[in-house]
């Protein structure tokens, strides 16, 4: 155990850390990257979902940030708008005494007052990829002050869909710039790449014996594909998640299951990348407080999100890549808390649930899909635990001669009944019928057919649907790879 004051933080970022809450003490990532950050070291990261890597970059960037020079010295980017904001957010938290500006920059926002916002001298960027190419092409955004560059989520940022952007960034950043990448996961073909975009590279690897985090509960439910909604809903009846995220495979399923979830009574919102960013922050933050309880979700919600409350993750479909498995599941069981993960896999899709187990190294237990009248008993229980702790309050004397009378004409049974009818919240049985889709499979060679789509999905989820088009072909290439790789 590393206390935050033995790692050589200034007054300043302590007393933010201290302010946090929660943070007693580092994590395992920030006990062995901060000191190295702060040597002025290049560090490829990688610590499991959920373990604080934005505080393991974030703080020797902040330490090295000179605020009486406005102009930016640090630049983090992220794959999804969403990530970048809350990025943003945290790296703000921590430099706050230190009187840093830090500014998330995003696609799908207004670029004048983006650029009015860059003029005002932020010391921080935090950017997608696409949305600063193109202030560095329209020279609305200067990093020749950057010395230090961070890529989250970096595998990604390093893979096919972004690579090339990647490369043309740095290139606008002098070379003398320390470079930060942190991830869950690192594919050792993406570390490669990584280590040519950097000097010398310390690779810090929280050891652990697991890809995914040990306080994530793994289940899957074999299930056809015709059943699978109904399925989830009888789950979460007897779940009853605090929060919960589903994940599919299309923005198009995305849209179906939240209709049918709707439909059933459900509070759930979807969010893909072909909604407008406003109705993307807006199904984030009702999310955040609550005021929805289901997320459904494309990749686009895979990765970084850290939302506190997350008891379940749902993957409706099963991701192609364990990668992305990981990533999924990792939005429950962060900071120190549990969470239960649930996959659905189609009788032939068996294979790939193994491959993913295998790859992460973890054991995913089956669950039996429960019955109708299990998900009842389930919705049933809940009014039941509702009944029992108005019975241990004891504050029932208002009520006793009513009940005594009813007593009177109707047994004990029938009148508990009718309370725990009253009270149950009956799920609608209306019917939802889904489009239908392939299985994912491991196949040598590729897979194009559902793979294309999926990728396809979630590079238009980060926003760039131009670029999309283009890449079609590289896409194509970065299916085989992947493939091959899974094949391993
Ligand atoms: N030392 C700490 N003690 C307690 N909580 C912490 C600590 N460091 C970070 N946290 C909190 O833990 C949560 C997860 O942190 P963070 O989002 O940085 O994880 P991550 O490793 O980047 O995960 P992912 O791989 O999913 O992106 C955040 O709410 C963060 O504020
Ligand atoms: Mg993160």
């Amino acid at each position: 155990m590393t206390n935050f004051n033995e790692l050589g933080i200034s007054e300043p970022i302590m007393k933010a850390i201290e302010k946090m809450g929660g943070f007693e003490e580092a994590t395992p990532i920030q006990a062995q990257t901060i000191p190295l950050g702060l040597e002025g070291k290049d560090v490829i990261g990688q610590a499991q979902t959920g373990t604080g890597k934005t505080a393991a970059f974030g703080i020797p960037m902040i330490e090295k940030i000179n605020p009486q020079e406005r102009k930016i010295q640090g630049l983090i980017v992220a794959p999804t708008r969403e990530l970048a904001i809350q990025v943003s957010e945290e790296i703000h938290k921590i430099a706050k005494f230190k009187g840093l500006r830090t500014l998330p920059v995003y696609g799908g926002q207004h670029m004048e007052r983006q650029i009015k916002a860059l003029k005002d001298g932020p010391h921080i960027v935090v950017a997608t990829p696409g949305r600063l190419l193109d202030h560095l092409r329209r020279r609305t955004i200067r990093v020749d002050n950057v010395h230090t560059a961070v890529l989250d989520e970096a595998d990604e940022m390093l893979n096919m869909g972004f690579i090339d952007d990647i490369r043309d960034i740095l290139k606008a950043i002098p070379e003398d710039r320390q470079t930060l990448l942190f991830s869950a996961t690192m594919p050792k073909e993406i570390r490669n790449i990584a280590a040519t975009l950097m000097k010398n590279p310390e690779e810090v690897k929280v050891k652990s014996k697991e890809m995914t985090v040990s306080n994530i509960d793994q289940f899957f439910v074999e299930v056809h594909e015709k059943q699978k909604f109904d399925t989830l809903t009888n789950l979460m009846d007897i779940h009853v998640p605090e929060l919960a995220i589903i994940f599919g495979r299309t923005k198009k399923r995305v849209d179906e299951l939240t209709d049918g979830l709707q439909a059933r009574g459900f509070r759930a919102e979807g969010i893909h990348g072909d909604l407008t960013q406003g109705k993307r922050s807006s199904v984030l933050s009702q999310f955040k407080s609550g005021r929805i309880e289901i997320l459904v979700a494309t990749d686009v919600a895979a990765r970084g999100l850290d939302i506190s409350g997350v008891t379940h993750v749902y993957n409706f479909d099963i991701p192609q890549d364990p990668e992305s498995y990981v990533h999924r599941i990792g939005r429950t069981g962060r900071a120190g808390k549990t969470g239960e993960a649930i996959s659905f896999i189609t009788p032939r899709e068996i294979a790939h649930l193994h491959l993913i187990e295998k790859v992460t190294n973890s054991k995913i237990k089956r669950l039996t899909a429960p019955s109708y009248d299990e998900a009842k008993r389930g919705q049933q229980q809940l009014t039941v635990d509702k009944l029992i702790k108005i019975i241990e309050k004891k504050e029932l004397q208002d009520y006793r001669e009513t009940a005594s009378e009813l007593l009177d004409e109707y047994d004990s049974v029938t009148i508990v009944s009718a309370a725990l009818k009253m009270l149950t919240k009956e799920r609608r049985l209306t019917p939802v019928t889904l489009s239908s889709v392939q299985p994912v499979s491991v196949k040598k060679g590729g897979n194009k057919g559902n793979n294309s789509n999926f990728r396809n999905d979630k590079r238009s989820g980060y926003g760039r649907k131009g670029k999309q088009q283009q890449s079609g072909g590289r896409n194509r290439k970065f299916q085989n790879n992947r493939t091959n790789k899974g094949n391993r």
